[in-house]
C-alpha cells in the first residue's frame, strides 16, 4: 500500500464517484473545505503538518491498470466508469495555509477546487495524512513550549517509533514532530526520508552486556569519542552512573575529546537532574548535556522544570508519536462541500458546531501593533475592515465590530492550479520556522496548555448571511 495509491480511499468515495459520473455531475465544480472543529489537547490551537505529502499525494494520483483490475473485481463498477478512470488525475486547485501555520477551529485548512469526482475521491487520503500529522505537530509543539520555559533553555527530540501506530504512523509522526519543533528523531529511515536530524544514546543492555558499568561506558566512548550520552540508570543513578560518567568524561577530555551527554530514564527527573547538574558543573563539564526520557509529556516536562530540574534534552516517545493525552488520540478534522456548480451548499444539523459554512471562503488573520495575532475572520472575499460586524461560527448570537489598527493578510496560498503544484515543494526545515514564528506571535492565554484563552475564528456579514439564507432555505423546504 502506498498513500498515492487512489485505493488509499473509503469505498463509498468509488461509489459516489461512479454515480456522479451515471448522473453526468462528475464534472460540476465543487468546492470542499477541510477543517476542524476542537484544538487536540484542550489546548488553543493547532500546528498544521502534512501539507507537502498531502500535495505529493495528489500529485501523483492516478489509476494502474492493476488498480483497475481490483475494482472490476469487486463486482461493482461497470466497464464505462472503469473506463474513465483510464487517464484520470487529480485537476483542481488548491488553497492551503502553509506548513507550520497555526491554525484554529472552524476555518478551512485547505480549500479543494475540483470537478466533483476528483474532490470526493481525496477526501479520505486527505484528512488522513492531515489529521494525523497536525496532531503530533501539535504535540511536539506543546513539548517544545513547555521545555523552552525553562530559564536554562531545553529542546525536544522524538524516541516514538517502538510505540507509534505501526511503521507509517511512526515515519509520519518523526515528520510533523520536527514540524512542531523537535529537534531530532531517533528513527533512522525518517532520517533518511525527510533528513532529519538523528540522535541516540545506548541502550541498558549496552551496559548489561559488558562486566560492568564502567567498562561498558569506556567501550561505548572508545567507539563515539564525540558523541557519547552515557545512561546512568542502569545499576544506580547517583552511586554509579553519575561517578563512572565522570571517570569517562575525565578520561575523554585527557585524549582531546569531550563527553556529549548524560540520560537518565527514571526516579524524579527534577532531583536527579539538579544533582547531575551540580556534580558535572562542578568537575568542570558545564558543557555536558543532560539528557532525560521516560513516558515524558508536556505535563511532566512542566513538572520537572516548575521544580527547577536542568534538563537539556526530552527525549519524548510514545506521547508523542502517538499523539497521547487528554484529547490526544485523533484529530477530527472534516471535509465539506461548500459549493456546487456555483450554488453554495451546506450540512445543516441541530448541532450548530457541526453545521458546515457554505461558499467559497478567503482566510484573513489580523495581527495587532506588535504583530500578535488578534483574530482570523473568513469572508467570501474581501478583507475585512475596521467597524465590520463579525460574529461567532458557533453562535451568531455572539458578535462584535471590528476594532481599528489591525492589519490583515490572506492567511492562505494557491499551492496547486490544475493539480500541480504551483511552486516549489517546501523544506521541512522553513515549515519548522514557520511554526516556530508562528507560536510566537500567540496571544500567551491561547499558547497556554490547559484552558487557554479560545483565540477568536468570526465569520464576516457575508459569509453569516449565506449561511443564514441557506439554513433558512433548508428549513423552509422542511416545513420547519
Ligand atoms: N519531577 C517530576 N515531575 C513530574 N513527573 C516526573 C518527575 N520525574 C519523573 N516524572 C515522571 O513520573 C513518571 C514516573 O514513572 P515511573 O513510576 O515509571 O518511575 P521510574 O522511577 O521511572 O520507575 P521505572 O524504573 O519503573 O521506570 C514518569 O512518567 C516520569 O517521566
Ligand atoms: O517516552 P517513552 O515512551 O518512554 O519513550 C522513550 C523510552 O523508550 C526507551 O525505553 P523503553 O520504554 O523501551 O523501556 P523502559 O520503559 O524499560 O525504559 C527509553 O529508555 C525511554 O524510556
Ligand atoms: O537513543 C535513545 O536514547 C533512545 C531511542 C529510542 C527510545 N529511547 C531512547
Amino acid at each position: 500500500m502506498t498513500v498515492s495509491s487512489p485505493l488509499f480511499t473509503d469505498l463509498y468515495q468509488l461509489t459516489m464517484m461512479q454515480g456522479y459520473h451515471a448522473h453526468g455531475l462528475h464534472r460540476e465544480e465543487a468546492v470542499f473545505d477541510l477543517y476542524f472543529r476542537k484544538p487536540p489537547f484542550r489546548g488553543g490551537f493547532a500546528v498544521w503538518a502534512g501539507l507537502e505529502p498531502a500535495l505529493d499525494l495528489l500529485e501523483g494520483l492516478h489509476f494502474s491498470e492493476d488498480d483497475l483490475a481490483y475494482l472490476d473485481s469487486l463486482g461493482l463498477f461497470r466497464p464505462d466508469f472503469l473506463d474513465a478512470l483510464r487517464g484520470w488525475r487529480f485537476r483542481g486547485r488548491v488553497t492551503a495555509f502553509r506548513e507550520g501555520s497555526v491554525v484554529f477551529p472552524h476555518e478551512p485548512l485547505l480549500t479543494v477546487k475540483a470537478p466533483l469526482w476528483e474532490a470526493q475521491l481525496v477526501e479520505t487520503a486527505l484528512l488522513n495524512v492531515l489529521n494525523f500529522q497536525t496532531l503530533v505537530a501539535t504535540k511536539a509543539a506543546r513539548c517544545v513550549l513547555a521545555a523552552e520555559a525553562s530559564p536554562y533553555g531545553g529542546q525536544i527530540v522524538e524516541f516514538g517509533a517502538r510505540r507509534a501506530q505501526g511503521p507509517d504512523g511512526a515515519v509520519s509522526a518523526a515528520r510533523a514532530a520536527f514540524v512542531g519543533g523537535a529537534v531530532g528523531t531517533s528513527n533512522v529511515e525518517s532520517g533518511r526520508l525527510f533528513g532529519l536530524p538523528l540522535t541516540g544514546t545506548h541502550a541498558h543492555a549496552w551496559v548489561e552486556s559488558f562486566p560492568d558499568e564502567l567498562t561498558a561506558f569506556r567501550a561505548y566512548a572508545a567507539l563515539y569519542p564525540d558523541a557519547t550520552t552515557l545512561l546512568l540508570d542502569t545499576v544506580d543513578t547517583l552511586r554509579s552512573g553519575l561517578p563512572n560518567a565522570l571517570k569517562v568524561a575525565r578520561e575523554l577530555r585527557a585524549a582531546g575529546h569531550e563527553l556529549r551527554g548524560v540520560r537518565l530514564d527514571s526516579g524524579d527527573l527534577a532531583y536527579l537532574s539538579c544533582r547531575i547538574r551540580a556534580a558535572l558543573d562542578e568537575a568542570g563539564f558545564p558543557e555536558v548535556k543532560i539528557v532525560a526520557s521516560n513516558d515524558l509529556s508536556e505535563s511532566v516536562i512542566a513538572s520537572v522544570i516548575a521544580e527547577g530540574g536542568r534538563v537539556d534534552v526530552y527525549g519524548v516517545g510514545t506521547q508523542l508519536a502517538t499523539a497521547g493525552g487528554e484529547g490526544g488520540g485523533a484529530l477530527g478534522g472534516v471535509f465539506k462541500l461548500a459549493q456546487l456548480g456555483g450554488v453554495p451548499k451546506m450540512k445543516l444539523t441541530g448541532d450548530p458546531a457541526k453545521s458546515s459554512l457554505p461558499g467559497e471562503k478567503r482566510v484573513w488573520r489580523a495581527a495587532d501593533g506588535d504583530g500578535t495575532f488578534a483574530l482570523d475572520v473568513l469572508t467570501l472575499g474581501e478583507k475585512p475592515r475596521a467597524g465590520q460586524q463579525v460574529s461567532d461560527p458557533t453562535n451568531p448570537l455572539r458578535s462584535s465590530r471590528l476594532p481599528e489598527g489591525l492589519t490583515w493578510a490572506d492567511a492562505r496560498e494557491v499551492v496547486l492550479e490544475d493539480g500541480r503544484r504551483t511552486g516549489p515543494a517546501e523544506t521541512l526545515g522553513e515549515a519548522q520556522a514557520r511554526a516556530r514564528a508562528d507560536l510566537a506571535r500567540l496571544p500567551a492565554g491561547t499558547r497556554r496548555p490547559l484552558n487557554p484563552h479560545l483565540y477568536r475564528v468570526s465569520l464576516g456579514e457575508d459569509v453569516a448571511a449565506l449561511r443564514d439564507r441557506i439554513a433558512g432555505e433548508l428549513r423552509a423546504h422542511l416545513g420547519a
